[in-house]
């Protein structure tokens, strides 16, 4: 079983610190969801997994080694990014076939399947395809790499939805049938979130959560109803997010009801409506200065 861990790990940038005092474990089969605001050090933390830079502090160990500057774990890891690919002359294929090389878990097979499906075309030079094709030929790298830890960072830019969609199956499939350590940095917090077991949002460089995807959902809930019954009963409680319209008043509590509260809510005629993980994500990760809907 590979496992990922990251302990105590920090980064800075000349004086900035991207990233604080991060850890966190990662284990083979999940798929985690990686989300956090523009900035808030996501690439940063990933480049550090992918070995392409070493941190300022702590540790990333794969299976008990540690990542960087070390060729056994390298192989076993696949950085899926916006490459810049204006410069690029040589045709899909040829790219393919000299990226296939440094990837010993490869499966050709399952490239060709790709690329039919996402109808790359072969013999075009890489840098004369579209934004969106650019990132289906990334992905079809990143998939039929069967690295042991794949990465996809912010992996859809320029697709269109349909072809979306069967970057989603395939990670759904993938996962299924070839178990691996996947993480998606994604900004398509609504459209992706089918696709996580477990979600952590990194804010300013810190991680505010790593749960289960289920478990973080079922902390999230609506309380809608009068006023002055919804004051009464979201003391204690920890709310991200209110509103108000004429007397009625909805808040968003992060964390979980206990049952008699639930009873007690129906009681008093408030509703409660479960969060989604936008919502979540969007009030968890709220700054000064963000306009309130
Ligand atoms: N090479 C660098 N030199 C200086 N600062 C950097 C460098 N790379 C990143 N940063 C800073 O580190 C912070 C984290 O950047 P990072 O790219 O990791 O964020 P992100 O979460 O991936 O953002 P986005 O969602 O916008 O892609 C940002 O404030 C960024 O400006």
């Amino acid at each position: 079983m590979d496992m990922l861990e990251v302990r105590n790990v920090g980064l800075t940038y000349n004086d900035f610190v991207a990233i604080d005092d991060l850890t966190f474990t990662l284990e083979q089969g999940k798929t985690y969801g990686l989300l956090g605001r523009n900035g808030a050090g996501k690439t940063s933390i990933l480049s550090l997994i992918a070995a392409f830079q070493l941190q300022t502090k702590g540790t990333i160990k794969l299976n008990k080694a540690s990542v960087f500057e070390n060729p056994e774990s390298m192989q076993k890891i696949s950085f899926v990014y916006d490459q810049d690919y204006s410069e690029e002359t040589e045709k899909v294929k040829k790219l393919l076939e000299a990226t296939k090389k440094y990837r010993p878990y490869f499966d050709q097979e399952y490239a060709d399947y790709l690329i039919k499906k996402f109808k790359l075309p072969l013999n075009k030079p890489v840098k004369n395809l579209s934004k969106g094709m650019q990132s289906a030929f990334n992905v079809t790298v990143g998939l039929a790499s069967r690295s042991p830890i794949t990465i996809f960072d912010e992996s859809y830019l320029g697709m269109d939805v349909p072809t979306r969609e069967i970057f989603y199956e395939e990670i759904l499939k993938e996962q299924g049938e070839n178990p691996r350590i996947i993480i998606l940095s994604t900004h398509l917090v609504s459209e992706m979130d089918h696709l996580f077991d477990e979600v952590l949002v990194v804010h300013k460089g810190s991680l505010i959560v790593k749960e289960q995807y289920e478990d973080l959902i079922s902390k999230g809930v609506h309380i809608t109803g009068n006023e002055n019954s919804i004051n009464k009963f979201i003391q204690g409680y920890k709310v991200i997010h209110e509103q108000k319209l004429g007397g009625t008043k909805s808040a968003l509590i992060y964390g979980s009801l206990t049952e008699q509260d639930r009873e007690l809510a129906k009681k008093d005629g408030l509703q409660l409506n479960p969060a989604t993980l936008q919502e979540l994500f969007t009030h968890l990760t709220k700054e000064k200065g963000d306009e309130d809907e």
